[in-house]
């Protein structure tokens, strides 16, 4: 796990880096997307790359985290709306080639299924972006997950419930239940880059990063993938005990080594 803190403007960059130096070494790059606000930067970054540097994502294909339960197909807070919104109606993937779990579907309980088995066969994905909630759930993982989940219905806690209110009208309008790619779906990515940013989040990424690898904070099974980079800024990073040791690390990077 590599853990770099640096100011909030510099991450995004970072992260849009590791997805735009894929996307140059292969055609059809898998990447996979994450909603909430966090990766929205990074976003901002890669369609301005598309803009002014001609950044193609024409051969990519892309798998959403997660989705809610019973939002109506085009609901403006379906995640695969959200996606469309801030990144792939941007850029030049086509749409077809960017899949979310099927939130709406009659057939909730195998949607699960059939969606590690999309990820599959699409050959897996090469580089995923995550953000952390503040209970340290990833996707929709809350405390609680098995480490080895695979795609799957989760209830929400309330405390999600009330972080993610803020998209909606009022809590109530928040549903229940969402579909979140497992623990163990998100381990088999190549690449996992993840960002956090703010006061808030100090907690759940000192206990992802340095706590113990439990069910209690589902993030903390990043610890066992090979290669896993933690982007976060300073208030992010001021529950780490061993903070001043990262930006060492960072500040003495060989030159020759990639994120
Ligand atoms: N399902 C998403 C997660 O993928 C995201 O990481 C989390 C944190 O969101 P934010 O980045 O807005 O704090 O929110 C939601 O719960």
């Amino acid at each position: 796990m590599e853990v770099v803190i640096r100011p909030a403007d510099e991450l995004a960059v970072l992260a849009a880096d590791a997805v735009a130096r894929q996307l140059r070494e292969c055609d059809d790059t898998v990447l996979g997307l994450a909603t909430g606000s966090s990766p929205l930067p990074v976003y901002a970054e890669l369609v301005r790359r598309h803009r002014v540097e001609g950044l193609s994502f024409a051969g990519a294909r892309a798998f959403l985290l997660d989705e809610y339960v019973g939002l109506p197909a085009g609901h403006p807070e379906s995640y695969r709306e959200v996606i469309r919104r801030e990144l792939t109606d941007l850029v030049d993937i086509p749409d077809h080639r960017v899949h979310g779990p099927d939130g709406h579907g009659a057939d909730i309980a195998t949607a699960g299924v059939r969606y590690d088995a999309a990820i599959r066969a699409a050959g897996g994905v090469d580089v995923q972006l995550l953000g952390i909630g503040t209970d340290g759930h990833v996707a929709f993982n809350e405390p609680g997950s098995s480490l080895a989940s695979r795609t799957r219905v989760k209830t929400l806690t309330e405390q999600t419930r009330q972080d993610n209110a803020r998209f909606f009208d009022s809590i109530d309008d928040v549903p229940h239940h969402v579909l979140t790619q497992g623990l163990g779906t998100i381990l088999e990515a190549r690449h996992l880059v993840l960002l956090a940013t703010g006061e808030h989040k100090a907690d759940a990424v000192a206990a992802m990063v340095e706590g113990p690898v439990s069910a209690f904070c589902p993030a903390s099974v990043l610890q066992t993938h090979p290669h896993v980079t933690v982007l976060l800024d300073d208030a992010a990073a001021s529950g780490l005990r061993l903070g001043d040791y990262y930006r060492h690390a960072y500040a003495h990077k060989p030159g020759w080594q990639s994120l």
